[in-house]
């Protein structure tokens, strides 16, 4: 069978159903997005979750199954708080010697580093240089020893209606590295499943998860039905969580990163006080301040890129400042817990600081991984220079974390003085406005207001609810069908092979098997493919009635990709289920009776086609041609949902995780289809899908930016500076490369082991 992606939003219909029937009057809001949550985090795959006050959706594998729930587990864990890395602001050690059962904890933090080397006690002295060299034996630049966040195209500032923000200080490029953010602290464990990369067979699809990225801060901090969005499973996210507090209560803090911790709960106030909202004039890059305080002592973005770093966040406050631990614990007293040791907060203080500012997902960069031969971690952790970047539902940067390092890029163009923004909602880039505003607000406490959600406001309400309604539909009805079709088929795929027969007698009787299940599925498909006509036919002719840019018009489409989705998916599936019948008897009739096929097999058994009489013979020969037709239509059918697919993907936040996973899942459903289908068309199709993934892999990573994701050699580079439209003088401010940028080969190398392997 060839494969079609399943759907990212497969088992996210209770989500949807929750949301709707909340705009239907049928549940309480509460226990709708309660329900909302409790799906999508697991169908997505981990994006950049949160960032505010709880990470938004971290995007989990795609999958058609029933999610699979991410119990928590009492895995070792390490206990990496950032500060004991020789080299690397070693004065605060963690006083933790010993975990709870099940844990070791180590006073390494910074595990996993992009190269391969670990930053353990036994291994950190050999990576301690300026260089070291990772796993595949390639040098790796080593910038843990500067402050590249001095170096950052990017600025803190005060922004109206959001808090603090950053801004870029000159134009950013796709691609670009923007910053590598060390964390103030984080816990990490095993891997939470099996990674996932984009599968080629819908029957592999299950519960996989793709490579991940870490949504925005405060991911981590989901609770219970807060678990929305969260990059953090649900259950495990609570655990996680409490464990990250546990561990920076334990912590005896020095004045920089206790500094820097009041600054994060400084954030957490403000939220609380105002309940912001943003404003409803766009931002226009002129804030305020370029930096904030807190008792008294300046930070910026470089002292939050790498907290651990300097020692002292700002040479010149030092003399004067005053703890933040002092200045914040004069403020309303809260109960419960003990301070947290020289910062003054106290438990439910730095949940609230976790709570808004954390990341977590079940696995970090799996392709990063994979590519530098070292195991994936679940983790939670605070990164606060990452946690300064506000939310957009069209986000201009996107987050990896990879070991413990947080990488942000730049995946949009951004002019001199724009917002640099992350999105907290995930795989809800793909949906619609009211079940992104309603996880944003609940989760974050914000009404996003940026442009695309400005745009899909201004839509009808009438039209907005005939939408959701199709998106319902799509999700609750349709996949569900879809899905015990394709599983039907996948069991007669496997008993007669996925072209039907080609040889033995025995081959003759399990293709007639499998053309039997076919046509059996068929009726449900073609029931299935009616509705969906409709339902598209009646939202394209609906949002060709409003007046809409290009850009508005493809977010609109990008709302309501389940239904897009499920138009490619049923498609495939008919193509399959056609082949499957033809293929075992020759007959161009989508569904023939109980009769029919017995007299046909009877036929195949008895005598070789050229050996049937002439009568036969012809309506064989024309039952053969008119299959050939049917199959080259269904064909078509199924490129054009495909294409409209594909143009959507480009609609995910780029980079993200969900983005390259779509990429990858149409490159391979496209080269499936072009095995069986040549054509032009297909071809053409085909390398679309090639240059969105090589798009994906290069603004998720930055590789091949040199040569606008052509295509490009690999070894060590220098990240920022490559893209072409980066105006020279700029370069002084690029960072360097904290790793060796992946080429694009070696991208794609790996993503086909892994989906390999997962086959
Ligand atoms: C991780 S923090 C981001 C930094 C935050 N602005 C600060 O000053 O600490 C998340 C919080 O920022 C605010 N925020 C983020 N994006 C926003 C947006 N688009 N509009 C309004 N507020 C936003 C919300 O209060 C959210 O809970």
């Amino acid at each position: 069978m060839s494969g079609h992606p399943t759907s990212p939003w497969g088992t996210c219909c209770q989500g949807y159903k929750a949301v709707l029937a909340a705009q239907h009057g049928g549940r309480a809001r509460k226990a709708v997005l309660a329900s909302a949550v409790l799906y999508f985090p697991r169908l997505i795959s981990g994006d950049r979750g949160s960032v505010l006050g709880r990470p938004a959706v971290a995007l989990q594998m795609p999958m058609f199954t029933t999610p699979r729930r991410h119990e928590p587990r009492n895995f070792s864990r390490q206990t990496a708080i950032a500060a004991a890395v020789p080299g690397f602001g070693g004065s605060l050690s963690p006083r933790i010697t010993s975990g709870k059962s099940g844990y070791h904890s180590t006073t390494t933090l910074s595990s996993g580093r992009a190269d391969g080397c670990t930053a353990d006690g036994s291994t950190s002295s050999s990576c301690n240089s300026s260089t070291c060299t990772g796993a595949s034996g390639r040098r790796r630049i080593d910038n843990n020893t500067g402050r590249q966040g001095s170096r950052a195209p990017l600025r803190l500032v005060d922004i109206p209606g959001k808090g603090r923000g950053v801004v870029a200080t000159r134009k950013l490029s796709p691609g670009e590295l923007l910053l590598v953010c060390r964390p103030l602290a984080l816990v990490q464990g095993p891997a939470q499943t099996p990674v996932p990369v984009p599968q080629q067979q819908p029957a592999k699809v299950g519960a996989r998860r793709a490579q991940q990225q870490p949504t925005s801060p405060a991911s981590a901090g989901a609770t219970g039905s807060d678990a929305v969005g969260s990059g953090v499973p649900k259950a495990g996210a609570s655990i996680s969580e409490a464990a990250l507090v546990s561990d920076l209560q334990r912590l005896e803090w020095k004045n920089p990163q206790a500094r820097v911790l009041a600054f994060l709960y400084r954030g957490v106030q403000q939220s609380e006080s105002t309940g912001r909202s943003a404003p409803r004039r766009a931002f226009q890059g002129t804030a305020a301040a370029a930096a904030d305080s807190a008792g008294g002592v300046v930070i910026d973005l470089t002292d939050l890129t790498d907290p651990w770093d300097s020692g002292e966040p700002s040479a010149s406050a030092n003399a004067s400042a005053t703890t933040p631990a002092a200045a914040i614990s004069s403020g309303p007293a809260v109960a419960g817990g003990s301070v947290a040791h020289g910062t003054g907060l106290m438990a439910d203080q730095l949940a609230a600081v976790v709570r808004l500012n954390a990341t977590g997902l079940p696995s970090d960069d799996v392709l990063l991984a994979k590519l530098y031969g070292r195991p994936n971690h679940s983790f939670i952790g605070l990164w606060p220079a990452h946690a300064m970047l506000n939310h957009s539902c069209a986000p201009n940067a996107v987050a990896v974390v990879s070991g413990s390092e947080l990488f942000i890029r730049c995946c949009a163009p951004v002019p001199a003085g724009g917002e640099v923004c992350i999105t907290y909602s995930g795989a809800l880039g793909l949906g619609p406005l009211p079940l992104r505003r309603a996880l944003l607000e609940r989760n974050h406490r914000f009404r996003c207001m940026c442009p695309r959600c400005a745009a899909e406001e201004r839509v009808p309400r009438e039209l907005a609810q005939l939408w959701s309604d199709i998106v319902m539909l799509a999700s609750q009805q349709l996949q569900p069908q879809l899905m015990a079709a394709a599983a039907a088929l996948r069991v007669s795929s496997k008993v007669g092979g996925a072209g039907g027969f080609n040889n033995a007698t025995s081959g003759v009787t399990t293709a007639a098997t499998s053309a039997t299940a076919a046509a059996a599925a068929l009726p449900a498909l073609l029931e299935v493919r009616g509705q969906v006509a409709k339902c598209f036919g009646l939202f394209e002719e609906t949002l060709g009635q409003l007046s809409l840019s290009p850009q508005e018009e493809l977010w609109m489409q990008a709302s309501m990709y389940p239904l897009y989705e499920t138009r490619a998916r049923c498609a495939q599936l008919i193509t399959t289920a056609v082949a499957n019948a033809t293929s075992a008897s020759g007959v161009s009739e989508e569904m023939r009776s109980p009769e029919q096929d017995q007299a046909h097999e009877q036929q195949l058994k008895q005598a070789e086609p050229g050996k049937l009489p002439q009568q036969q013979q012809v309506q064989a020969q024309q039952q053969q041609e008119d299959a050939i037709e049917l199959e080259r239509r269904l064909s078509e059918e199924y490129l054009d949902a495909l294409s409209l697919c594909l143009r959507l993907q480009g609609a995910a936040n780029a980079g993200s995780d969900m983005h390259v996973q779509l990429a990858a899942r149409y490159d391979a459903a496209c080269a499936a289809h072009g095995a069986r289908h040549p054509g032009p068309r297909g071809q053409q199709l085909a390398t679309d899908a090639r240059q969105r993934l090589e798009r994906a892999l290069g603004t998720r990573y930055g590789a091949g930016a040199e040569t606008q994701f052509a295509g490009t050699s690999g070894g060590m580079r220098t990240e920022g500076v490559g893209t072409s439209d980066t105006p020279g003088p700029a370069k002084a401010d690029a960072i360097t490369a904290p790793m060796i940028a992946p080429s694009l080969e070696e991208l794609v190398v790996v993503l086909d082991e892994l989906r390999r392997q997962q086959l």
